[in-house]
């Protein structure tokens, strides 16, 4: 379904014309079915070199810790940047491609209002020193210096408001663009892919990258918006040397200038190399990053309703209040050591804070040599003086603004190799084939199929071989952690497998998109989500496509016997559930009027509206498997003797013909003696294979179990 969807126009939002009108298709959500180039995997590359080069021992650093600056990370921030940018860039201006544009050159005017409002000072600065000296006062000259210094100043007021609005309505389209474009990549990949340490990393940082959209520097991080800052600095500092190589212009004078230039750019260079020798504000050890994530996830503990049972039934709540405060003190002693250092670097001599009056006193001496060897004017002085505190001052804010969007080129790096991940279940595109239907139900082949969550782990499946029928009922029943939920997970393409076989309907079931395999299937899964909404939108999730369906949704709600409750509630399918963990959209536990206005669920109605929500799809006749796993866990024996019945007569026709494959997982062994079939896994493997009543002539473990349950 997510492969079909499509954004809908949003008359609304006229600031997005390019991303939701009729010329948005560029940003559909089937985008990513277009086949990686070759720059993609250079991009991801460079972003894992540039966390290996971080760390001497070879480790990764962590996410959205900072590169140290040498060589390398130069090298690599270049390449991505290459990269990059003119996917990033052409984003921009396919959004507003003249917007874009004259935001670009609106900033390099604004960089030069600094020189240009020096150089009218200055102008005015000599009239009125000629006028002073002469005792000549005309008030039309003044009346027209002040009438041109009027109309600059609200020239450079509407230039740069201008320039503000253009920046916002760019940064507004391109932050939702972004955001867009950060969900669209989340929602397309699969476990597999999501459960890789480095793909979490990287879309960690990526996420980073897609927070600094967010307002200016925000978080401490470098925003894309600051690149434009760098261009602001730069034709300031640009406009400011101009001028002051147009007042010292022969070669003698050049020395004054060259000489005025060390003097400003001294207290800064030192502070800067010592700074970026002496201190690091990253938690890059193995520790610091440990006692990150433990503080996270005891406040975690700490906040979220879901766990709250258990830390009370258990007593939880001291252990976790101890680790909270061990890993935040950890943190404080981190956080204590960077403090002082930086304080060690502001008690240096050569520091620029306790230094800058040496340093201003220094600036003047290149001064004094302009008024010995020139015969320079008050506003010259003035505006020379000016100009080179300025350039000392742009300098200083460019650098340390390069030094950020150094940073920030890595992020960038993150979201645009996370753009271009192909998740793991995904066929190359030139091995798909499209799900091929039997009509009487899934065939299902496993031949020595073995699986691990990790490598470095024993299989938890190991060596399956069964075949399902087109049109059989298969019960999977064994002991806990015996691998019945991990070997669903692999039949509903969720996990995938290392070794064996899989078929389906004779197809090798890598073929198959998982998109489209997943359309013919159905299931109620064992630890089933309770969605933050309400009812209709708890069991409608089944079909998307018939939320809004009342038919629909009262057939499910019928079939899985949760008609009668739902209808005791105040606004029956329309009312609002309390899923009991934290609600989504707030921070901490959501006040107390919202959690009122929802009500409350049994565990087994819970069951039920998950039931309803398989059902959604269940009688398609599309839909050639329905994988249970442990549907009755909550219910009694009448609702689940209902249940399967149901099963029963949405998988037959009334003619007897079986049209579609059903699997459950149970540990009731009266139910599987329902199945045609019976699956007793043990440890992994499927230990015996065959109807109830051949197992029982067996005598092996599932008699046991069964004698037991009886
Ligand atoms: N996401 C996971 N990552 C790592 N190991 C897992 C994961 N899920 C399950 N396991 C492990 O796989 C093994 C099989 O688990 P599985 O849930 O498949 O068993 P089960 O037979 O369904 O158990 P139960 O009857 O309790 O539901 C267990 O040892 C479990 O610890």
């Amino acid at each position: 379904m997510g492969q079909k969807t499509k954004l809908s126009r949003n008359r609304s939002l006229p600031i997005f014309p390019a991303v939701l009108g009729a010329s948005g298709a560029a940003y559909r959500c089937e985008d990513y079915r277009k086949p990686a180039r070759a720059g993609d995997d250079a991009i991801y590359a460079a972003w894992l070199k540039s966390r290996t080069v971080a760390q001497a021992s070879g480790d990764h650093i962590a996410p959205g810790n900072h590169r140290p600056f040498n060589h390398t990370t130069a090298q690599l921030a270049h390449e991505l940047c290459k990269l990059c940018f003119p996917d990033i860039l052409g984003l921009f201006f396919t959004l507003h491609p003249w917007r874009t544009a004259l935001m670009i050159i609106l900033q390099l005017i604004r960089g030069m209002f600094p020189a240009f409002r020096g150089f009218s000072h200055a102008v005015l600065i000599d009239e009125l020193q000629s006028m002073i000296i002469s005792g000549n006062f005309l008030w039309l000259r003044i009346a027209r210096f002040a009438a041109t210094e009027m109309i600059r100043a609200v020239l450079e007021y509407f230039i740069d408001y201008l320039a503000s609005s253009t920046e916002n309505i760019v940064h507004t389209s391109a932050r939702f663009l972004i955001e867009y474009k950060q969900i669209e990549q989340r929602v397309r990949l699969d476990i597999p892919t999501l459960s890789d340490p480095t793909i979490r990393d990287l879309l960690h940082e990526s996420d980073l990258f897609v927070r600094s959209f967010g307002g200016g520097s925000s978080f401490g991080l470098f925003s894309i918006f600051d690149f434009t800052r760098i261009l602001v600095l730069t034709s300031e500092l640009a406009s400011h040397l101009l001028m002051l190589s147009s007042l010292i212009w022969t070669g003698k004078h050049y020395s004054i200038l060259i000489l005025s230039l060390l003097s400003a750019l001294l207290p800064f260079t030192i502070s800067w190399l010592r700074n970026g020798q002496a201190y690091s504000g990253d938690f890059d050890n193995p520790y610091e990053v440990y006692a990150i994530a433990r503080q996270e996830r005891m406040r975690n503990l700490a906040y979220s309703d879901a766990y709250r049972p258990e830390v009370l039934v258990f007593g939880l709540g001291p252990w976790i209040l101890q680790s909270w405060a061990r890993a935040r003190r950890a943190m404080i002693g981190l956080e204590r050591r960077q403090v002082a250092d930086e304080h060690k670097l502001s008690d240096q001599f050569w520091s620029y804070t306790n230094s800058a009056g040496l340093f201003a006193a220094m600036q003047n001496l290149p001064m004094i040599l302009l008024v010995q060897s020139s015969s320079a004017s008050l506003g010259t002085f003035t505006l020379y003086r000016n100009s080179i505190q300025a350039l000392f001052l742009t300098a200083r804010s460019l650098v340390m603004t390069l030094r950020l969007a150094f940073q920030g080129v890595f992020l960038m790096g993150a979201f645009c190799a996370a753009l271009h991940i192909q998740p793991k279940l995904q066929p190359a595109a030139d091995k798909v084939v499209r799900y091929k239907r039997s009509l009487r139900g899934m065939k299902i082949e496993l031949k020595n199929l073995s699986f691990s969550y990790r490598n470095d782990r024993e299989p938890v499946l190991k060596d399956i071989n069964l075949t399902i029928e087109a049109g059989e009922t298969l019960a999977i029943v064994g002991p806990n952690g015996s691998g019945k939920s991990t070997l669903a997970n692999v039949l509903l393409r969720i996990l995938d497998y290392d070794s064996g076989e899989f078929t389906v309907n004779g197809v090798d079931i890598r073929k198959y998109r998982p998109a489209d395999y997943h359309s013919h299937v159905t299931t109620v899964f064992q630890g089933f989500s309770k969605y933050d909404g309400s009812v209709k939108e708890n069991v409608g999730m089944g079909l998307i496509q018939e939320l809004h369906n009342p038919v629909a949704l009262q057939t499910a709600l019928h079939l899985a016997g949760a008609v009668d409750f739902v209808k005791a509630l105040p606004q029956g399918v329309k009312s609002k559930l309390n899923t009991g963990g934290k609600a989504s959209g707030w921070f901490h536990n959501p006040p107390s009027e919202y959690v009122h206005a929802r009500h409350e669920l049994s565990g087994g109605e819970w069951q039920r509206l998950a039931i309803s929500r398989g059902f959604m799809r269940a009688h398609r006749p599309e839909v050639e498997l329905i994988l249970l796993d442990e549907p009755t866990s909550s219910l009694d024996a009448h609702a689940q003797n209902s249940l399967f019945d149901t099963v029963g007569k949405i998988s037959t026709l009334p003619t007897g013909e079986r049209i579609k494959t059903v699997i459950f997982i149970t540990h009731r062994l009266s139910t599987a003696r329902r199945a045609d079939k019976i699956a007793m896994m043990e440890r992994g493997r499927i230990a015996e294979f065959g109807t109830h009543d051949e197992l029982l002539q067996q005598d092996g473990s599932y008699a046991a179990l069964y004698r037991a349950s009886v």
